[in-house]
């Protein structure tokens, strides 16, 4: 097909050349939702190739390209596939960067407000999907850089901490790249969060430091040759920069995964056995990444669009198919309630001869775009954020800031449920950008939001009660609010409940626990914080972390996770999540990544607590 392409080069120019501007323009049958974006990434063309570019952005629509494929006719003319199959070949994505887009502009445009959210504690991700030698690798490690600079130039506002971990992951197989590729597990606790047992995570202090760990993860990233690329990276590599606020102890987290190259089977064939099966298996993890992306993508459409019915059933998320889509389980898991952010960056290499594989990452990246349905719901509650569309939602804040909050600036795109979910730090930091307007009223008008829904959740009986049904063992949970009325720490078993609550420690029990005060202070803990969930036993997660680039042992130093030093016994331990105060009475909030290890001594008794997904609170139950 190759020698077909370079034997016609001046044909198809002179058929491209022919075919006038105006294709019919592609009709979009709603908008893109505010936590999604699908872009497309041309990457320059290389003489070398001896191709032309086959890519074409269209230039009377944004967004749009148009592919021109050359068809060997069996007449023996060479013709476009495109005027035979009119509109086949054309593909819209969110945001499209041409061939002279800069990797710096991609960052302005896209990235910046990803590491900002993050920064506020949001969950940011950002995939580059592409066939071999399509720029993946080109666009991320420059985006990575970037990254780095941006956290740690002091423009950010706010302290911060900063932890980096990298690994990469070969089928089903994980292995860090901080730590010279050694194996490590992905598994899942028995309270539902995926831990990457043994791979280390290291805190960052400059961006040179940065630089040189994401330089070290590279040069470990697992990479064969293929016809395309001569080192061609057949692992999904996955950075992940976990930002912690000191105030809160609450962490946002920065994904940032330069995916395996997608071969077809064209490029594999000479490759063998081996390499058909790792393809076969890089294919299977990408599909499934897919059907979650696009299944998280319908889920948020569906729970805040305003077209959410109580007990409405949910697409099903399939992320424990593989271990991609299980290490960023609290990315698609839908009981999730940190808000995400995902982008897309679909890399395509221009060339004609590459035109099979870029209709495919094109079409790829159609797929991955839910958009939200225009919607001219009349029966919306004017007083239920939850129900909220974009155009109530800023109305409202045009009605109701006070003081000169901007519609645009604070929910450009959002719902109400949408903003209901942005954390705190994010919403304030949006309300700031408005001229005028104080940290004290941005954060008043957020509790001015958060009232409104929790009035409006509590004259909702029927909710309420579907809430705080009993909990049964059995069945799958079809629907969030099913799912969260399974979200009490009380024992199954209430048998148990008469031993001493020390002899049942489980993972989800929830204890109250006063800490000594010299260990108390040694941790940097506020005295108020005295709820904690057990996850596991201490030892499971012991490691120490070692610096690859400096060969220095540096125990401890994973989070604020404490190892035990003082202890006799490390059975008596057990690795906990903080319960924070929540906004109402006795309401708190569960903060998964505040992690400490905490003495079986320290723990006073259990408390019995019920999630409320009205006001996503848990609530002490007597
Ligand atoms: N936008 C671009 N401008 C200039 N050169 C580029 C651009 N994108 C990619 N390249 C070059 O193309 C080659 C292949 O790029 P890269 O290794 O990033 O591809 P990849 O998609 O990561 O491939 P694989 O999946 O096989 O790892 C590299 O030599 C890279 O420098």
């Amino acid at each position: 097909m190759e020698t077909f392409y370079l034997k016609n080069v001046a044909k198809y120019h002179s058929l491209v050349n022919k075919l006038g501007p105006t294709l019919k323009p592609r009709v979009s049958t709603g908008e893109a939702g505010p936590n999604m974006v699908v872009s497309a990434r041309i990457r320059t063309l290389s003489k070398d190739e001896g191709f032309p570019s086959a890519i074409f952005p269209r230039s009377n629509q944004e967004n749009v390209v148009d592919i021109h494929d050359l068809y060997n006719h069996p007449r023996g003319i060479p013709i476009l596939r495109v005027l035979s199959l009119a509109l086949s070949f054309d593909y819209q994505v969110d945001r499209l960067f041409n061939s002279e887009s800069t990797t710096e502009e991609i960052y302005q445009d896209l990235v910046a407000d990803l590491v900002q959210f993050a920064w506020n504690g949001g969950i940011g991700t950002l995939f580059a999907y592409g066939q071999t030698g399509s720029g993946k690798t080109f666009t991320v490690s420059r985006l990575e850089q970037l990254v780095a600079v941006t956290l740690m130039d002091g423009s950010l506002k706010g302290e911060r901490e900063v932890y980096m971990t990298i690994i990469d992951l070969a089928g089903n197989a994980a292995f860090d790249l901080l730590n010279e590729r050694a194996p490590i597990s992905i598994l899942e606790d028995s309270f539902g969060v995926t831990q990457m047992v043994g791979a280390e995570e290291y805190q960052v202090n400059d961006k040179e430091r940065m630089g040189e760990l994401i330089d070290y993860a590279t040069s470990f990233r697992r990479t064969a040759s293929t016809l395309k690329n001569d080192s061609s990276s057949r692992s999904h590599a996955i950075c992940r920069i976990r930002i912690r606020d000191p105030a809160t102890y609450s962490d946002g987290l920065l994904y940032m995964i330069d995916l395996a190259g997608s071969e077809g089977a064209r490029d594999v064939a000479v490759h063998g056995a081996d390499r058909m099966r790792e393809t076969r298996e890089i294919n299977i993890s990408l599909s499934v990444l897919k059907d979650c992306i696009r299944g998280k993508a319908q889920v948020d459409t569906l729970t805040s669009s305003g077209s959410r019915k109580p007990g409405l059933k949910l697409p099903h998320i399939p992320f424990r198919q593989s271990a991609l889509t299980k290490v960023l389980k609290h990315v698609f898991d839908p009981t999730s309630t940190q808000a995400c952010k995902t982008i897309v960056i679909a890399c395509v290499n221009p060339s004609l001869a590459d035109v099979g594989s870029s209709k495919n990452t094109l079409r790829f990246a159609e797929m991955l775009r839910v958009l939200i349905p225009a919607t001219n719901k009349t029966d919306l509650d004017p007083k239920a954020p939850m129900d909220w569309t974009n155009a109530l939602l800023k109305e409202w804040i045009k009605g109701n800031s006070g003081t000169p909050i901007l519609p645009n600036v604070l929910a450009p795109r959002e719902s109400g449920a949408q903003l209901l979910i942005l954390s705190s730090p994010e919403f304030e930091y949006r309300c700031q950008k408005c001229p005028g307007v104080r940290p004290e009223q941005a954060r008043a008008f957020r509790a001015k939001l958060w009232q409104m829904h929790i009035d409006s959740q509590q004259n909702n009986e029927p909710s309420k009660e579907t809430t705080r049904s009993k909990p049964t063992a059995s069945a799958e949970p079809d629907t969030i609010l099913e799912l969260k009325s399974r979200m009490s720490s009380r024992d199954l078993d209430p048998a148990l409940s008469k031993l001493p609550f020390k002899k049942r420690l489980r993972p989800g029990m929830v204890v109250s626990y006063v800490k000594p005060l010299e260990r108390g202070a040694a941790l940097g803990l506020p005295d108020d914080l005295k709820l904690a969930v057990l996850f596991c036993p201490a030892q499971a997660i012991q490691r120490t972390a070692k610096d690859p680039l400096e060969k220095v042992d540096k125990p401890g130093e994973i989070g604020h996770v404490n190892t035990g030093e003082n202890s006799a016994d490390n059975g008596g331990q057990y690795l906990c999540a903080l319960l924070t105060p929540g906004q109402s009475a006795d309401a708190y909030e569960l903060s998964l990544w505040r992690q400490i290890v905490i003495d079986v001594d320290w723990m006073n008794v259990e408390v019995h607590l019920e999630y409320d997904a009205a006001t996503r609170y848990y609530y002490i139950s007597v």
